[in-house]
C-alpha cells in the first residue's frame, strides 16, 4: 500500500509528464516538432506507471510523427507508427535496433553525443536518415534526459526537415548559378548594407570597389561621380528611398580608378528595410554605357547636320510612309505647296493635288515602294501654277530592309522648262505636205504608241518628235533623246539602259540610262538603225515587257516611257541587208510619219526663218529683233536645202553672227560664198552674261563652224579643232549640239 506521500508524489511526477506532454502537444499542433523519443535508463520505471505511460502513448500514437524510447545505449524500446513509417520499416523491425544504425555511418557518434549532451541541456542537431529502401530522411533530433530518483529520462523531438533541406539546397544551388551568372555578366553589380555604409557583394570592378571594402562608400561614390551628375544621382537616390519611384535609375559619368571617364547605367533598388521604413540594404547592377552613349551622340550629332540640311535646302525634300502619307517636308516643300508643314504632313498626293495628277505620282510611288529609284521630271498644277519638279524618289528601309516609306528629292525646274519650250510653240504651216504631217502628227500625240518618224537628215525629226511629246498626255513628264549614231558603241548598252557599279571598268558608280531617265515621259531614239543587234534585241524585249536590266545588274527595272524611234535610213532595206531585226522593224513600224524634206515644202520657209530668227535672237541674246529683206528671202526659198531645216538655220544663224545687225544678209549659202579662211567671231557681251556664258558660246560656235567645215564629218571637225574625236563628242553633248546631225566615221 502507497503512503500519501508516495501517491502525491507520483500524482506531481504525473501532472509533471502531463505537462510537458502538454507542451509537446502544443509544439506538435504549432507544428514545431516532427518526432519525440523518450529514452531512459529505466524503461522499467516508465512502464510501472502505467497511467502515466498510457498518456504517453496514446500522445505519441496521436502525433503525427514518429516517435520512440531508447535504452541507454540508443536501443529503441518504443516507438510509434510515425517513427517506424519516417524510416520506411515496421514497428516491429525497427524496435530492440539501436536508432543510430538508421543514420548515416559519419553521424552516428555524434548523436550518441547528443544523447548524452542531453542530459544537462536540451539539445538539437540535424542528421540523416537512410531508410530501408536507401533514400535519405534530413531530421532536425532534439533530445531532452531528465532525471528522477537517479533514472534518467530523455525526451527527444524530431523534425523531419528534407522539404526544408531540399528548399534551402536548391536556394544554395540558385544563389551559386547567380553569382556564376554575375561573374559572367559584363555589368557590375552590388549589395550594399547602408547602415555600414559598405559593400557586401560586388563585382564593381567599375569602380574597384571589392566586398572587403570597409566602407564610407556613399562619399567615394559621390567624389568620383562628375561634377554635372551629382545632385541628378542624389536625386534618383532619394526619389527611390522616399518611395516616390519604384526604382532608382540613372545615368552618370564616373572617374574610374584608371582615371578615365566613363558612362554609367545604374539601376538598383532597397531590398530590406527596418519596421520604421528605415532603408538598411540596396542591390542593384551598373553597365557600362559609354560606347552606346558614344554611338547615340554621333547619331545626335549626324541628326542635327540632316536637320541642318533639310531645313536649309533650296531642294524640296519630304519623307511618306507605306501609305503615301506625308511623314515630313521640308520648309522648300511648305513654300511649294504654300501651306505649313502641320498642313501637308498626314495627308497624300491625292488630298493636295489635282486628281488628274494625283494618279501618275501613285503610281511612281506605288512602285518605289516595291524597291524602284525613279528620277522623273514632271509637271504638276500647284495652286493653279503649272510647276516642273525634277525629283528623284527612294524606297526607305528599316533595319531588316523592309521598305517602309519613300524619300523623296525634288527640284523646281519650271523656269529651265519654259525656256526650252520657247522653240516649241503652235506649228502652222503654210504647206500641204506639212498640214497633213501635222495632222498625223497630232494624232500619234493623242495616243501612247510607240511610233517610227521618218525623213532626211535635219528635216526636224528630233523637232517634231518633242511636238508629239507636248501635246500628249506625258507632256508633264521628261523629254529625252539619244542619238545612237553619236555614241561609242562599247558605250551604247550603259548610255541607253545603264549600268551598276563596277559593271565594267571606269564604271564607279551606278548609273540611270536614257531609258529610265524618261521615265513618265518620252524617249527618242534618234538613228535608230545604227543600234547594234544585241541592243536592237535588248530593245525589243523593253517594247514587249517594258522591263529590262542595267549592264551588269540582275534585277529587271520596269519604266514606264513612250518611245519615238527616228531614223534617216530605209530600214526595210536595213532589214534585208540583215542589219536590222526584222521583227523589230515591225514593232516600231506600227505608226510611222514621214516628215517632208524641206525642198517638198518651201512654202513653209517664210515661217521657219521668222521662227528660227526669233529663237537665234533669245538663244544669242541679241537686243535687237534680226530681219531678212526680201532678196534674202528669195535666195533661201530658191535653195535646194539638202541639210533641210538644220542647214536652213545654220544658215541663218551665221548669217546673224557675220551681219551683226537687225538686218541679216544671207551669206555663205551651200557653201557658194566663200569659205572664211580666219576664225573670227563677233562676241556680244550683254551685262547679263557671265564669262562663262560667253566661252560657252563660243566653243559652241567653234564647234559648229568646224563640223561645217568638215562637212558635218566628226573625226574632220575634231581634227580641224585640235582635239579628239571623243572631246568633239563630249562638246556636243555638254553645249547642247548633241542632235546636230553630224555623220561619224564609225559603225555603232
Ligand atoms: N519646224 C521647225 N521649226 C523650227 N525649227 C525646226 C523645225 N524643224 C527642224 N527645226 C530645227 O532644225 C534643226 C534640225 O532638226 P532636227 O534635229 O529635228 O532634225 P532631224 O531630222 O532630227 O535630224 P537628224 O536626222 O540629223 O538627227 C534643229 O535645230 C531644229 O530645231
Amino acid at each position: 500500500m502507497k503512503t500519501n506521500e508516495e501517491l502525491l508524489a507520483e500524482i506531481a511526477l504525473i501532472r509533471e509528464r502531463l505537462e510537458e506532454a502538454e507542451d509537446t502537444l502544443r509544439a506538435i499542433r504549432a507544428g514545431e516538432v516532427d518526432a519525440i523519443v523518450i529514452s531512459g535508463s529505466d524503461t522499467e520505471r516508465i512502464y510501472t506507471l502505467e497511467g502515466q505511460d498510457r498518456a504517453y502513448r496514446m500522445m505519441v500514437e496521436t502525433m503525427h510523427e514518429g516517435a520512440a524510447s531508447l535504452s541507454a545505449d540508443g536501443t529503441i524500446l518504443y516507438c510509434n507508427t510515425r517513427l517506424a513509417e519516417l524510416l520506411g520499416s515496421s514497428l516491429e523491425q525497427i524496435i530492440a535496433t539501436p536508432l543510430k544504425l538508421y543514420l548515416v555511418p559519419e553521424e552516428r557518434d555524434s548523436f550518441m553525443n547528443l544523447i548524452g549532451e542531453s542530459k544537462t541541456e536540451r539539445s538539437r542537431r540535424e542528421f540523416t536518415f537512410v531508410r530501408s529502401d536507401g533514400s535519405k530522411l534530413h531530421a532536425l533530433v532534439s533530445s531532452n534526459t531528465y532525471r528522477q530518483d537517479g533514472i534518467e529520462t530523455s525526451c527527444a523531438v524530431i523534425m523531419d526537415i528534407s522539404d526544408r533541406k531540399k528548399v534551402e539546397e536548391e536556394l544554395q544551388a540558385a544563389n551559386e548559378r547567380l553569382a556564376r551568372i554575375l561573374e559572367a555578366s559584363s555589368d557590375g553589380f552590388y549589395e550594399w548594407d547602408l547602415i555600414k555604409d559598405r559593400i557586401q557583394r560586388s563585382k564593381a570592378e567599375l569602380f574597384g570597389y571589392s566586398p572587403d571594402q570597409t566602407g564610407g562608400v556613399w562619399q567615394d561614390f559621390m567624389a568620383r561621380l562628375h561634377p554635372e551628375d551629382r545632385a541628378r544621382v542624389q536625386k534618383a537616390f532619394d526619389d527611390h528611398v522616399q518611395g516616390h519611384k519604384p526604382v532608382y535609375d540613372c545615368e552618370y559619368r564616373a572617374k574610374m580608378p584608371s582615371g578615365e571617364w566613363r558612362w554609367i547605367w545604374s539601376r538598383g533598388k532597397v531590398i530590406e528595410r527596418d519596421a520604421d521604413g528605415n532603408p538598411l540594404r540596396a542591390a542593384g547592377a551598373l553597365t557600362d554605357i559609354t560606347a552606346k552613349r558614344e554611338i547615340e551622340d554621333q547619331r545626335r550629332r549626324t541628326e542635327e547636320v540632316f536637320r541642318a540640311i533639310f531645313e536649309g535646302a533650296q531642294d524640296c525634300i519630304y519623307i511618306k510612309d507605306h501609305l503615301l502619307r506625308y511623314k515630313e517636308v521640308n520648309p522648300a516643300m511648305e513654300q511649294l505647296f504654300q501651306l505649313p508643314a502641320a498642313d501637308i504632313i498626314g495627308k497624300t498626293d491625292a488630298d493636295l493635288l489635282e486628281p488628274s495628277e494625283s494618279g501618275y505620282f501613285n503610281d511612281v510611288d506605288s512602285r518605289v515602294l516595291r524597291g524602284a529609284y525613279i528620277e522623273d521630271e514632271h509637271t504638276r498644277r500647284i495652286h493653279g501654277v503649272p510647276t516642273t519638279l525634277h525629283e528623284i524618289r527612294v524606297p526607305l528601309k528599316d533595319s531588316e530592309g523592309n521598305i517602309i516609306g519613300i524619300c523623296g528629292i525634288a527640284r523646281n525646274v519650271t523656269e529651265r522648262k519654259e525656256q526650252k519650250e520657247v522653240t516649241h510653240s503652235q506649228n502652222e504651216y503654210p504647206s500641204e505636205a506639212m498640214q497633213e504631217t501635222i495632222t498625223y502628227l497630232r494624232l500619234a500625240s493623242k495616243r501612247d504608241a510607240t511610233i517610227l518618224l521618218l525623213g532626211e537628215s535635219g528635216s526636224g525629226k528630233d523637232y517634231f518628235a518633242k511636238f508629239i511629246h507636248q501635246r500628249s498626255p506625258r507632256s508633264s513628264g521628261p523629254f529625252f533623246a539619244v542619238n545612237c549614231a553619236a555614241v561609242a558603241p562599247e558605250l551604247a548598252e550603259s548610255e541607253l539602259f545603264g549600268h551598276e557599279r563596277g559593271a565594267f571598268t571606269g564604271a564607279q558608280g551606278r548609273k540611270r540610262g536614257q531609258l529610265e531617265l524618261a521615265e513618265g515621259g518620252t524617249l527618242l531614239l534618234n538613228e535608230v538603225g545604227e543600234l547594234s543587234l544585241t541592243l536592237q534585241a535588248k530593245l525589243l524585249t523593253f517594247l514587249d515587257t517594258r522591263e529590262f536590266t542595267r549592264v551588269g545588274g540582275e534585277k529587271p527595272v520596269s519604266v514606264s516611257a513612250r518611245l519615238i524611234a527616228a531614223t534617216n535610213k530605209d530600214l526595210k532595206t536595213e532589214v534585208d541587208a540583215g542589219r536590222f531585226r526584222m521583227d523589230l522593224f515591225y514593232r516600231l513600224n506600227v505608226m510611222t510619219i514621214t516628215i517632208p524634206p524641206l525642198r517638198e515644202r518651201k512654202a513653209d520657209i517664210p515661217l521657219l526663218v521668222k521662227r528660227i530668227l526669233a529663237q537665234l535672237r533669245f538663244e544669242l541674246q541679241l537686243p535687237y529683233e534680226p530681219q531678212l529683206d526680201g532678196t534674202s528671202m528669195e535666195i533661201l526659198i530658191d535653195y535646194d536645202w539638202p541639210g533641210n531645216v538644220r542647214e536652213l538655220r545654220n544658215v541663218l544663224e551665221r548669217s546673224v553672227m557675220l551681219s551683226n545687225s537687225p538686218a541679216v544678209q544671207i551669206i555663205d549659202l551651200g557653201g557658194r560664198s566663200e569659205v572664211l579662211s580666219d576664225w573670227s567671231h563677233t562676241i556680244q557681251f550683254p551685262k547679263s552674261e557671265s564669262i562663262n556664258d560667253i566661252t560657252r558660246n563660243m566653243k559652241s560656235r567653234l564647234v559648229s563652224e568646224a563640223l561645217r567645215r568638215s562637212g558635218g564629218s566628226k573625226k574632220g571637225a575634231a581634227k580641224l579643232l585640235g582635239i579628239s574625236r571623243y572631246s568633239l563628242k563630249h562638246y556636243l553633248k555638254t553645249l547642247d549640239l548633241g542632235f546636230y546631225g553630224v555623220h561619224d566615221d564609225y559603225e555603232m
